[in-house]
């Protein structure tokens, strides 16, 4: 049978393997990044690919997912919105934005989208996305009109994850947002990762294999570069053949 998404994100952290994930924004999803990608050495794609942004500007998540589907791997949405939901992918995080107090990305967006992920037998990741503020606000902290954990407050980073998880949430996202100027720290990962045997997605301005080695050392379970494959696709190729990050 089958393993689920979160079983196999399980599984592979209990043999503690680090897993890598590309994030796509759909907008800016190319031709020349699928062939890159599909016409490249198997052994340098990511583990998964995560799929969204906080704003879609053009009409193309059904394509990018299928475009992604197309390399062998899982895929995964991570919706900015609830718009941002297809039955062409493999699975979706279903986060609420809990280190805010806006109503609307805690239950307004998953109230609107619920009909949707139910229907389409989207596998269901329920997950707490938790902003942590690196210096520069990103698009998500305007977009969600949240006010992100400050960054050297690692008891309330904690403490909201312990809270999601005695509300069920089986995932945490951590994260400075994307292109954040810094990276979330390793002491606050270090210290949410003391506290839960939860998935633990990292992300946000992770730029270099160096980081990407930190932040798994850290306690991340799924690294998350966005981005950095945005800007240079053959970073993909460096942090497999110098770091075997997935191994
Ligand atoms: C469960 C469903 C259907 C929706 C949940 C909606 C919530 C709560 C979202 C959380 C907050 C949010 C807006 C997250 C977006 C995360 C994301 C996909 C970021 C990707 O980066 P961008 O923020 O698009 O960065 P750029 O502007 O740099 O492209
Ligand atoms: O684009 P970057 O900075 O790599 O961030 C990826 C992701 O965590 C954004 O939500
Ligand atoms: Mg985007």
């Amino acid at each position: 049978m089958q393993l689920s998404i979160e079983n196999w994100l399980l599984e592979r952290k209990s043999e503690l393997k680090r897993t890598l994930a590309i994030l796509i924004d759909p907008d800016k999803w190319s031709n020349d990044v699928y062939f890159f990608l599909k016409n490249g050495n198997k052994n340098h794609l990511p583990d998964i690919f995560l799929v969204g942004g906080s704003l879609l500007s053009t009409n193309q998540l059904e394509k990018t997912v299928k475009d992604l589907k197309s390399l062998g791997k899982p895929v995964v949405l991570f919706p900015g919105n609830s718009m941002q939901v297809t039955k062409e992918a493999d699975a979706i995080l279903f986060m609420s934005l809990i280190s805010g107090r806006n109503p609307e990305f805690l239950i307004g967006q998953q109230v609107h989208a619920a009909h949707h992920v139910k229907e389409s037998k989207l596998e269901a990741i329920p997950l707490g996305y938790v902003l942590i503020d690196t210096g520069v606000p990103t698009s998500v902290q305007y977009m969600s009109n949240t006010q992100p954990i400050p960054y050297n407050k690692e008891d309330i980073a904690i403490s909201t994850v312990m809270a999601g998880e005695l509300l069920g949430m089986r995932a945490f996202y951590l994260e400075g947002g994307s292109g954040a100027s810094k990276t979330v720290s390793n002491t606050m990962i270090k210290g949410v990762k003391e506290k839960t045997d939860s998935l633990l997605f990292v992300g946000g301005g992770i730029r270099s294999k160096n980081e990407v080695v930190e932040k798994f050392e850290a306690g991340a379970d799924i690294v998350v570069i966005g981005s950095a494959f945005e800007k240079n696709q053959s970073l993909l190729k460096e942090l497999y053949e110098e770091l075997n990050v997935t191994i």
